[in-house]
């Protein structure tokens, strides 16, 4: 069966004794973690290597980078390689953070080459995708969404596809207080299954995690992972909150 994610996505926030005690607090909860499921904590870059020795002893518990450079090495000052992240030991990397797409005028063809990147050097990509509030209101988040995925995901094989995760976040709902609905996840999760099924088969499909991420709490996220095609979160603002984030993460079940 497929994993179960809860990953936590601190942003631009916290310092390194800030995180480490963050670290510390989520871990003396002592989660149990059943099978297949993870906890993912997506630190700021320079404290990935504090984050990873904390973490290194708890099976189930992975780090990830927020972003990782589109080109592989060079003269490209201020940027952070995927191959660098594969040698300080970082499991995942967020790739397409609607804030990266925003901020940083990120491509899907941009996109692509990171996806490509990260998977070489043996880093799995968190794929985010989702609309904006009047791709929303218009009604055309499918097909919106669906051609985020082409752009960025469909060269891959199907191998190669095994090692990404993907997040939706529909824009609207991120750092707003605004959740999707169960259903409005629960219907975008399923699309996304099926054009991936249609692309690169129904083991593949059925193999995906997808990721919800948008104002995921403890009061909401028992709703969004019950349903069939939710395999978990992205967690931003609550991920800053020891108590918050363990609360989420036993609601995978
Ligand atoms: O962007 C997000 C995670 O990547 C979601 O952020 P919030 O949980 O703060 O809405």
């Amino acid at each position: 069966m497929r994993k179960k994610i809860v990953a936590g996505n601190w942003k631009m926030n916290l310092t390194l004794a800030q995180g480490e005690q963050l670290i510390n607090d989520i871990l003396q909860a002592g989660l149990k973690l059943a099978e297949g499921q993870e906890v993912v904590v997506a630190t700021p870059f320079p404290y990935l290597t504090k984050a990873k020795s904390l973490l290194k002893n708890y099976p189930g518990f992975y780090v990830a980078a927020q972003n990782c450079a589109s080109e592989k090495s060079g003269a490209y000052t201020g940027e952070v390689s995927a191959d660098m992240l594969q040698s300080i030991g970082v499991d995942y990397v967020i790739i397409g953070h609607s804030e990266r797409r925003e901020y940083f005028q990120e491509s899907n063809a941009v996109l692509a080459k990171k996806v490509d990147l990260a998977l070489a050097a043996g880093i799995k990509p968190i794929f985010c995708c989702g609309e904006p509030l009047e791709v929303r209101q218009s009604e055309t988040q499918n097909a919106y969404v669906s051609k985020q995925l082409e752009e960025s995901l469909y060269h891959l094989t199907e191998e190669q596809l095994k090692n990404v995760v993907i997040a939706y976040e529909p824009i609207w709902a991120i750092g707003t207080g605004l959740t999707a609905s169960a259903a409005q996840a629960q219907d975008m999760h399923a699309f996304i299954r099926s054009q991936i099924a249609n692309k690169f088969g129904r083991e593949a499909a059925l193999h995906l995690t997808i990721l919800y991420g948008g104002s995921a709490k403890p009061g909401n996220a028992a709703e969004l992972f019950a349903n069939p095609d939710v395999d978990g979160g992205l967690i931003g603002g609550a991920s800053l909150v020891a108590n918050d984030f363990v609360a989420i993460i036993q609601h995978l079940g």
